[in-house]
């Protein structure tokens, strides 16, 4: 035999156990970075004068002295992934919530529920579906809540990038709009517009409303209130086409009186293999799974979304991509 075919097959193997073993274990990256943010380590790093060294770290943390190696290991793992390049951990608090058990206990069950018939993953482990979750629950409504609102920092850029898209605007609704801080960055950037956060009745109660931010607590699929635009961020790819064609067509309605001003604004990710790094599809191809176990929801490329629009009733659509992960699009009647 060919000494040299052996090892082509050996290489074969061992490059399939590299695969393997590299996507089996990444759960312990995330677990590593979910220790760090614990610990609080992004925030010494990101505020200490230089460079800081293991050593510093360790007394900054105050940890026992023995368990200097050990850190070692950890951040070299993390330095490895880029995590300390350019603060990229710091002023990020959402991670967290990935690793809450309320979300990862779901995943053990996905074989369970594609054999079953459970309408979700999430149900397959909980017993009830996510947004009754978070009404019965309200640690981890809280928690989830403040998780969703800390990716509001996006909503500066995209006012700083889009300017146009919100300046005829007089009247807005921010539809699944969780606790309200995208809609005050919003209306910090434009003042004269009114803007109402509408949202189930469990996550708008108690909030302090002002002359021009007002709380609404409903049910989107039964009536959206009316505006000029409609707005959605991170909230379709919750939802199955089905919903979102509900949705859509009670944006419609909602935007019936606006006349030329009325639109749909939707933020929210648009995949497409073609034209993004590998990395940010994959990404956005995690996020679409994330949204089968946790919800009925997907992420949708733009001929999918295209479709969306065109079976509710809308006329043309723009789409602004470059948020990252997420595109705006805009919807008209
Ligand atoms: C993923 S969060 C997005 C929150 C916020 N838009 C953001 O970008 O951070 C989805 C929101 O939809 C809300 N939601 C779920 N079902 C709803 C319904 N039937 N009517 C109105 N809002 C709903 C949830 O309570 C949650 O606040
Ligand atoms: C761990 C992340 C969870 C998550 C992220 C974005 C969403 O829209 C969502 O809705 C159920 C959940």
């Amino acid at each position: 035999m060919d000494p040299n075919q052996n090892q082509g097959e050996a290489n074969v193997v061992f490059e399939a156990q590299a695969l393997v073993y590299r996507y089996v274990h990444n759960y312990a990256t995330s677990m590593s970075l979910g220790c760090a943010l614990e610990l609080g380590i992004p925030d010494i790093v990101h505020n200490y004068e230089k460079p800081i060294t293991i050593q510093e770290l360790v007394s900054k943390l105050n940890l026992p002295i023995d368990k200097t190696r050990h850190l070692q290991q950890l951040m070299r793992l993390l330095i490895h992934f880029n995590f300390f390049s350019v603060t990229k951990l710091h002023d990020q608090d959402d991670e967290g919530l990935a690793l809450d058990p309320v979300i990862m206990t779901p995943w053990r069950f996905l074989g369970k529920w594609f054999k079953g018939n459970k309408s979700t993953v999430f149900e397959t482990a909980h017993g009830i579906p996510f947004w009754e979750f978070a009404n019965r629950n309200p640690v981890f409504n809280g928690r989830f809540n403040d998780a969703m609102a800390s990716d509001s920092h996006m909503m500066s850029l995209v006012i700083k990038d889009c300017q146009e898209i919100f300046e005829g605007v007089e009247s807005l609704v921010d539809v699944g709009g969780g606790t309200g801080l995208n809609t005050k960055i919003l209306l910090e950037a434009f003042p004269h517009m009114t803007c109402t956060v509408f949202d189930l009745p469990h996550v708008v109660a108690d909030m302090s409303e002002t002359r021009n931010l007002k709380y609404v607590g409903g049910d989107m699929f039964s009536a959206i209130p009316s505006a000029d635009a409609i707005f959605f961020k991170n909230v379709l790819h919750n939802w199955s086409d089905d919903d979102v064609l509900k949705i859509l067509k009670r944006s419609r309605e909602a935007i019936r009186f606006a006349g030329d001003k009325g639109k749909v604004i939707i933020i929210d990710m648009v995949l497409d293999e073609k034209q993004d790094r590998r990395e940010i599809t994959e990404t956005k191809m995690v996020f679409d799974v994330l949204m089968m176990v946790l919800v009925t929801g997907k992420e949708r490329t733009k001929v999918e979304w295209e479709k969306l629009f065109g079976e509710a009733g809308f006329s043309r659509y723009n789409v602004t991509p470059n948020f990252g992960l997420r595109s705006l699009m805009e919807v008209f009647p």
